[in-house]
């Protein structure tokens, strides 16, 4: 059976996780953020999931080689621009990989959307809790169009769109709200299901699989947040034998 590689480049707070969630869903994680190796271990991977967390001058380099190799080589990117709308270091940097990335997935929260749709200012969007979810959904439709890739916006309800079509999976454990790093691992998630094949399809099923997960681990106990980690990725691991 085909194995699937996924090469993260991530934040120091959540990669263990990262890495056990790309194992529980059944592919392979290979966390690598040097800029002297990062292309060479792109150029056999699957995906490249790139996390802007933590980002450094070390990183930046390591993310461009592989960037520029995976798209060589038809592989999916998946982006989370971490923290962009409090980091200007990081939204800059977002913006010069954004123009670059020819087939992938961009997965963001609300405000990290906002931040990315308000930089083109002329559309006018500057208060996240006026957006109903048809603005939400606009929002993802235009961007998608005009970068030409899938865009994700999490939250309550985790919405995709490219630039036809959207899907929305909402009713996920709320528990996802009190651990670190539950976006971090649902990128890692998403490019692990986007390395087979990258379609909003494939992206959906990412987002089922965390909800799916996230309900499982909080059905067997009332757990606090630690436990309810371990046992959201053993709920993943779980339902990939079922
Ligand atoms: N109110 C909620 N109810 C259920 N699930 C939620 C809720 N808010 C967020 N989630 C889930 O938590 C995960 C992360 O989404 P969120 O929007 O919090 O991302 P994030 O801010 O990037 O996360 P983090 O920075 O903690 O890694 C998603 O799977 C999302 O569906
Ligand atoms: C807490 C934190 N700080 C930088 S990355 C990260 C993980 C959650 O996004």
């Amino acid at each position: 059976m085909k194995k699937y590689f996924i090469h993260a480049i991530t934040n120091y707070v959540s990669i263990y996780n990262v890495a056990a969630i790309i194992k529980a869903v059944g592919a392979y994680p290979i966390m690598a953020d040097d800029f002297h190796e990062s292309a060479s271990i792109t150029k056999n991977a699957d995906a490249l999931y790139i996390n802007l967390g933590m980002l450094n001058e070390n990183k930046k380099i390591a993310m461009k080689n592989s960037i520029r190799v995976a798209n060589e080589k038809g592989i999916p990117i998946v982006v989370d621009p971490v923290g962009i709308g409090a980091s200007e270091y990081r939204r800059e940097f977002f913006f010069e990989i954004l123009k670059e990335i020819k087939s992938g997935v961009i997965k963001a929260n609300l405000s990290e959307i906002l931040s990315i749709y308000n930089d083109e200012k002329s559309h006018g969007v500057d208060n996240e809790h006026e957006m109903s979810e048809d603005e939400k959904i606009k929002t993802l439709q235009k961007l998608s169009t005009k970068y030409g890739i899938i865009f994700v916006m999490t939250g309550e309800a985790n919405i995709a769109a490219d630039g036809n079509e959207f899907v929305k999976v909402s009713g996920g454990s709320e528990m996802l709200k009190n651990i670190v790093g539950s976006g971090c691992m649902l990128g890692g998630i998403v490019a692990a299901s986007v390395s087979k094949g990258l379609s909003l399809k494939s992206v959906k099923e990412a987002l089922e699989c965390s909800r799916d997960a996230s309900l499982l681990a909080e059905k067997n106990k009332k757990c606090g947040p630690m436990e309810f980690l371990n046992e959201y990725i053993d709920s993943v691991h779980k339902n990939r034998e079922e």
